[in-house]
């Protein structure tokens, strides 16, 4: 099934604009590994002019179009926003597997929350009103005191691929609630979906310079976010590694960072449990987003009284996992996103089996076209 795969600019100040080094990164269908479109890409010159219309759109009328508004004002945009991705769920549910490899069914219900995040934000930012200069009762008369919720200014989100619009998504919308302007660097392997928030922002004519997004690079167009003087907070999903280099360039200027990393998710399974439910879950954990998940089930701790039977179940649910173009009605494990990605899952495979890891089903691409699909139960004895 064909998709059309839009071509987009960077989105700054309201509008696409072209890199100004004119860079470009090809769009990889991971399921057929063909070029399907390009990305642009970002570099510090397009980061200066994006953090530059971000500013102007904090205090464009004295405040009062966006970060001084009432809450009210921004909810309205939040839920318009809410209702175009509602309307265009199909189109960007495609767009979303055929750029990261997630199955369609997957990628439907992640616009579904994408919606009900932008809501959820909308009625917070509606709440922001009643609580604005509340008061402080304090001791002493001659002295008053109030809460006042002011937005922090300019955020840099800088986000992964694994949940493309949906991590996006989780950034974008309480920030816009806050009254904050952004900035959004959406991963260079999966961007096409946060690009047509873009659209959307246009269509519902959401203030210029609120919401610009940034594909590119991540030591290009993330690092320069990172460490851009005027650029007030950074919340960043990703990697360990990154969040590092992140945390180290905002150190620099005293800048909050808010980080949330991967890590190794442990199932534990004890011998009093309904085996065939507990395996359920474990593959579940385990596969859902083709196994691409922070929350994956990666590690598997069972007591030893059931651990054979509960393998022998475990490699029997296995193999009846549907493995297909994620786009084909049914299909439960897609391929990797990247090259890159699979060639990292080999590797932890291959030192697996270095440690003394017993392969108890797959580990190797399960069909010749399908290039960078790898499905794997393993036991260490270690
Ligand atoms: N905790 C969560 O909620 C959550 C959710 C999704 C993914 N993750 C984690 O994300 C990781 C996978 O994502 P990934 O491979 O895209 O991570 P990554 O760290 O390689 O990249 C994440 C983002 O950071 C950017 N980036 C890379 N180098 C940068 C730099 N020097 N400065 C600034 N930005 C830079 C990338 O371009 C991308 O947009 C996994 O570890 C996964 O567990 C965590
Ligand atoms: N449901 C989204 C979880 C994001 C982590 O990868």
């Amino acid at each position: 099934m064909a998709i059309p795969i839009p071509s987009r600019q960077l989105f700054i100040n309201g509008d696409w604009a072209e890199p100004l080094l004119k860079k470009r990164i090809p769009i990889i269908n991971p399921t057929t590994e063909e070029i399907i479109g390009d990305i642009p890409a970002a570099t510090a010159e397009d980061v200066d002019v994006a953090v530059q219309a971000a500013r102007s759109a904090l205090t464009r009328n004295k405040g009062k179009d966006w970060a001084f508004a009432s809450g009210a004002v921004r909810a309205k945009y939040l839920r318009a926003i809410a209702a175009k991705i509602k309307e265009r769920k199909p189109v960007l549910a495609k767009l979303e597997t055929v750029d990261c490899g997630k199955p369609l069914s997957e990628s439907e219900a992640d616009m579904d929350d994408v919606v009900g995040c932008f809501e959820y934000y909308a009625d917070l930012a509606e709440g922001l009103d009643a609580k604005q200069k509340a008061p402080i009762s304090l001791p002493m008369k001659t002295f008053k005191s109030y809460v006042i919720k002011e937005p922090i200014g300019v955020v840099a989100l800088i986000v992964p691929w694994n949940y493309p619009l949906l991590m996006a998504t989780w950034k974008v919308a309480p920030a816009l609630a806050a009254g904050c302007a952004a900035i959004l660097k959406p991963s260079e392997l999966a961007s096409a979906t946060c690009l047509e928030l873009g659209e959307v922002c246009r269509e519902v004519d959401l203030p210029a310079g609120v919401l610009n997004i940034l594909p590119g690079l991540g030591p290009e167009a993330g690092a320069s976010l990172a460490s851009h003087p005027h650029v007030d907070k950074i919340s960043f999903t990703g990697s360990t590694v990154t969040a590092v280099k992140i945390m180290t360039a905002a150190a620099q200027r005293v800048k909050p960072v808010t980080l949330e990393l991967g890590g190794k998710g442990p199932i534990v399974v004890f011998e009093d449990v309904d085996i065939d439910k507990a395996v359920e879950w474990t593959i579940f954990g385990c596969f859902y987003t083709n196994g691409q998940i922070c929350s994956a089930t990666s590690r598997l701790i069972v007591h030893e009284s059931i651990a054979a039977e509960f393998l022998d179940r475990l490699v029997k649910w296995s193999e009846n996992i549907k493995i297909s173009d994620p786009l084909e009605e049914g299909c439960k494990l897609g391929p990797i996103v990247s090259r890159g990605q699979y060639e990292k899952v080999m590797n932890f495979i291959s030192n697996a089996k270095s440690e003394g890891a017993t392969i108890l089903y797959g580990g190797n691409r399960p069909k010749l076209w399908f290039g960078r699909c790898c499905g794997i139960e393993g036991s260490r004895k270690m």
